[in-house]
């Protein structure tokens, strides 16, 4: 990695050229690209030489150096070479804009250094945490959790309406024991069955085979009445949606109706094929009217908070968006080994879980790929 500074006595035939006149002078700038440099250069007609500065391709990835350079830049004095090729004096409001900008970029950038001077690495003990609050054949210890996702438009997002919701419940009967018969993972479905590995590989139970195909089938089936709701969903009858007893639904028009709080898997009947407890699951769709703020994904944390408060009131909260998914099955009982530490989890508030996107554009507008953060937390 790093800068190739080169003063170079003579033409530069092979690359891209454009002339422009700069002050009072013909100024020739010159690049190449190839797959893994920039080569810039420039040639003033009262110049003898040429300045060319390579780039390598870490280089050029690196916010460090783009950093450092725009510093440098900022702070070079105004006539010199390498940064100003016009001096454009009547631009001061420009100027100063920009230098803010890019001191306030250097200054982001210096903090975000600093933890990396003591880092803290913690590992989490998951056999310690099930020895002290989960023991075999004893009823589990562990502080329960309340799991809050929430939608804001379930056409736009993955589908979580009522009815798909109920479609979903029914489904994780069998999931839930097929993943962990099998530990499968990850276990979001769709991740698990399009990821393109040698599923037989390590899997020596010889029913793995015939459980995966049977569970396969189950799942395409699931997406079929699951589109079939999208399909219903789009197509609202003029007078709205009817209730099974002929009423008119409540949530006709989602920016004006009352709270609706309908609960399944509710204490009976939410076991899975194998007889084991299975989440309850709760649907929240809260008031709406219209004037009124509902403050977006904070107003509807708030509102579930107030109905774990009633239903459920779990001790820990977890939060996932609608569009999330674990792609480790003891994430959770990961994050309780910090909550519920002898010695660090009274003065732990939050365990935040690294974020990776799928589907990030070619272009990667939002910086998704950007993990700095998540190395840092
Ligand atoms: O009125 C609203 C608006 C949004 N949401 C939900 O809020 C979540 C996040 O919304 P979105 O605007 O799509 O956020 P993203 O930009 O996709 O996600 C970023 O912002 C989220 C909200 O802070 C974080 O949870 C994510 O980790 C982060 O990647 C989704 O589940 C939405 O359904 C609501 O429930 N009601
Ligand atoms: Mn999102």
């Amino acid at each position: 990695m790093g800068w190739k500074v080169q003063v170079v006595d003579g033409g530069l035939p092979d690359m891209y050229n454009n002339s422009v006149v700069l002050d009072d002078q013909q100024v020739t700038l010159f690049w190449t690209l190839s797959e893994t440099s920039i080569s810039v250069a420039a040639r003033g007609e009262k110049k003898s030489g040429y300045l060319a500065i390579g780039f390598g391709s870490e280089m050029v990835n690196s916010y460090a150096y783009v950093v450092g350079w725009t510093v440098m830049a900022c702070i070079a004095p105004d006539n010199n070479e390498i940064f100003c090729s016009k001096i454009v004096n009547d631009a001061y409001p420009l100027w100063l804009v920009s230098v803010i900008c890019e001191i306030w970029f250097a200054v982001s950038w210096l903090l975000d250094q600093f933890p990396k001077w003591y880092p803290i690495n913690r590992e989490t003990y998951l056999d310690r945490l099930a020895i002290r609050f989960d023991r075999e054949g004893e009823p589990s210890q562990m502080a329960p959790i309340d799991v809050f996702v929430s939608t804001v438009d379930p056409l736009k997002e993955p589908m979580l309406t009522f009815e798909s919701l109920s479609e979903t419940a029914e489904f994780a009967r069998k999931w839930v024991p097929f993943c962990r018969k099998h530990q499968i993972e990850p276990r979001a479905p769709e991740f698990y069955f399009a990821q393109n590995i040698d599923y037989l590989k390590d899997k020596i139970q010889p029913s793995f085979v015939k459980d995966r195909r049977a569970m396969k089938r189950e799942y395409e089936e699931f997406k079929v009445r699951i589109n079939a709701l999208v399909a219903k969903a789009q197509k609202m009858p003029e007078e709205g949606w009817t209730m099974q007893d002929g009423t008119p639904w409540p949530g006709n028009n989602p920016r004006d109706h009352p709270g609706m709080i309908p609960v399944f898997l509710e204490h009976s009947g939410g076991l899975d094929t194998d007889g084991n407890e299975l989440p309850r699951l709760v649907y929240v769709s809260r008031e709406k009217r219209p004037g009124f703020q509902h403050h977006k994904k904070a107003g509807a944390m708030n509102a579930l908070i107030r109905v774990s408060a009633v239903l459920t009131n779990g001790a820990y909260l977890l939060n996932v968006d609608c569009d999330h998914y674990f792609n480790n099955s003891k994430a959770l009982k990961e994050a309780m080994c910090f909550m519920m530490d002898p010695a660090y989890g009274k003065k732990t508030c939050y365990v935040q879980f690294p974020q990776r996107f799928d589907g990030i554009d070619t272009h990667d507008r939002y910086a998704n790929r950007n993990i700095v953060f998540f190395l840092l937390t």
